[in-house]
């Protein structure tokens, strides 16, 4: 052990007590921090020893990195992250605690990103034991434990990381007490052979801001509470679906459909692919897609998935608008990716990434049919791209309107033709 080691071992070790607020108004806290063993055993061989921060429970999961500098509150909520150990490449987390669970004026959650947190566990370098936000209700290691959630500090996440990089994302356990020092070898099971998104979507329909002038489905594969967010504020009805519903049957009532993110594999959500492929031909109004809503479109429209070596996640992920040239910086989550070599007739890209060349989205050439694998929505993130959702409902706002102008004009010249008839 070294000496910076055998320091912080001994910091840990006193255990501190909770001290007020070191300034008025901003919750503040020194907690303490077990020193219960805990290890990343990732299946390739390779062991982190580090301290358990959270849950007294093992769990198993896909190791997968992130690179955005904050936002745990909102990555670890994110129900894309089902079935993942994520791991934080910013060395320092926790500083800023965890906010309570408060809803906005729609009924959204306004800090997380759905009711719990979704990650199976999480990897950090550094541990922030003392953390102070304004909005901070307790600290992470206090969150993690009340959602059974094992965490581990003390690692070296960026030797992780390039692990994770040369070799690709890894099934992993988070070992946590006995099981950390346990020698015997584990099978590893792999969340993406399992439909994640039917565990994760809703199982009844769920109704937001009803007086919205247009209403949009919402395919819910898992989705982020900030697009509800994203649809409501800008003055939509919307009607969250589970990821199975036969959207076309219900397609007069509504104006405009949204493909949600999610976790896991797109080829095992095969009903909503074979709907969207119905729907691209018959549905006559917007479709809008994000992340998991992008592989699913791409499929429906003929396209392959492949899976990335090591996945796009984070906060500073170049897409490039491909009409425009224009770069947007972006938030992004996921493993999988379209493969867009030739694209299906009356299709085309819409964003590539800047860095690796894989798609970012594509668009219908002759339909207001598009989609993107970064999230708009940010939540955590830049919000460069949230005119998305601008674009998607003025499509709607004005098929709307023309499909009222015409149903008008039909009415008025039946009745003009029958005044005369
Ligand atoms: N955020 C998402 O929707 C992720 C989609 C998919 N689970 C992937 O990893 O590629």
């Amino acid at each position: 052990m070294s000496f910076f080691q055998a320091i912080q071992t001994t910091l840990r070790t006193q255990q501190q007590p909770l001290t007020a607020g070191l300034r008025r108004g901003f919750a503040t806290n020194i907690g303490s921090v077990s020193t219960t063993a805990a290890a990343l055993k990732l299946k390739s061989g390779q062991t982190f020893q580090g301290q358990s921060f959270g849950s007294q429970q093992s769990t198993f999961g896909e190791a997968v990195f992130t690179t955005s500098l904050v936002g745990y509150p909102e990555s670890m909520t994110d129900p894309s992250y089902t079935g993942q150990i994520l791991v934080f490449t910013q060395p320092l987390i926790g500083n800023y605690g965890v906010p309570g669970q408060i809803q906005d004026q729609y009924g959204l959650s306004k800090y997380f990103e759905s009711d719990k947190i979704q990650v199976q566990g999480i990897v950090v370098n550094d541990y922030a034991t003392h953390y102070s936000h304004w909005t901070a209700v307790e600290s992470l290691g206090e969150w993690c434990k009340r959602h059974d959630v094992p965490a581990i500090s003390g690692v070296d996440t960026r030797a992780i990381t390039q692990l994770l990089r040369d070799q690709g994302s890894t099934l992993a356990q988070l070992a946590v007490g006995d099981d950390a020092a346990s020698t015997t070898t584990t099978a590893f099971p792999d969340p993406n052979t399992e439909n994640l998104v039917a565990k994760v979507s809703t199982k009844v329909p769920l109704h937001y801001n009803p007086q919205g002038d247009v209403k949009i489905a919402v395919i819910d594969c898992g989705v982020k509470q900030n697009i509800l967010r994203c649809l409501t504020e800008r003055g939509a009805q919307v009607t969250v679906l589970p990821w199975n519903y036969d959207f076309n049957q219900a397609k007069d009532q509504f104006d405009g459909l949204f493909i949600s993110n999610g976790p896991g594999s797109p080829s095992t959500c095969t009903e909503t692919v074979q709907h969207l492929r119905t729907a691209i031909d018959h549905w006559n109004k917007p479709i809008f897609g994000i992340c998991m809503g992008n592989l699913l479109l791409g499929m429906a429209a003929g396209l392959d998935v492949y899976k990335l070596p090591f996945g796009n996640r984070g906060h500073n992920q170049p897409a490039l608008h491909v009409d425009t040239g224009l770069c947007y910086i972006t938030s992004q989550n996921h493993g999988y990716a379209l493969q867009d070599k030739v694209m299906p007739k009356g299709w085309k890209k819409m964003f590539v990434n800047a860095n690796d060349g894989s798609n970012e989205g594509i668009q219908h050439e002759s339909k207001p049919i598009f989609s993107v694998q970064f999230h708009p929505e940010a939540k955590g993130g830049p919000q460069d791209t949230e005119y998305l959702f601008d674009n998607f409902l003025g499509h709607v706002r004005a098929m709307k309107s023309a499909s009222y102008n015409t149903a008008a004009d039909q009415q008025q010249q039946q009745q003009h033709a029958s005044a005369f008839a």
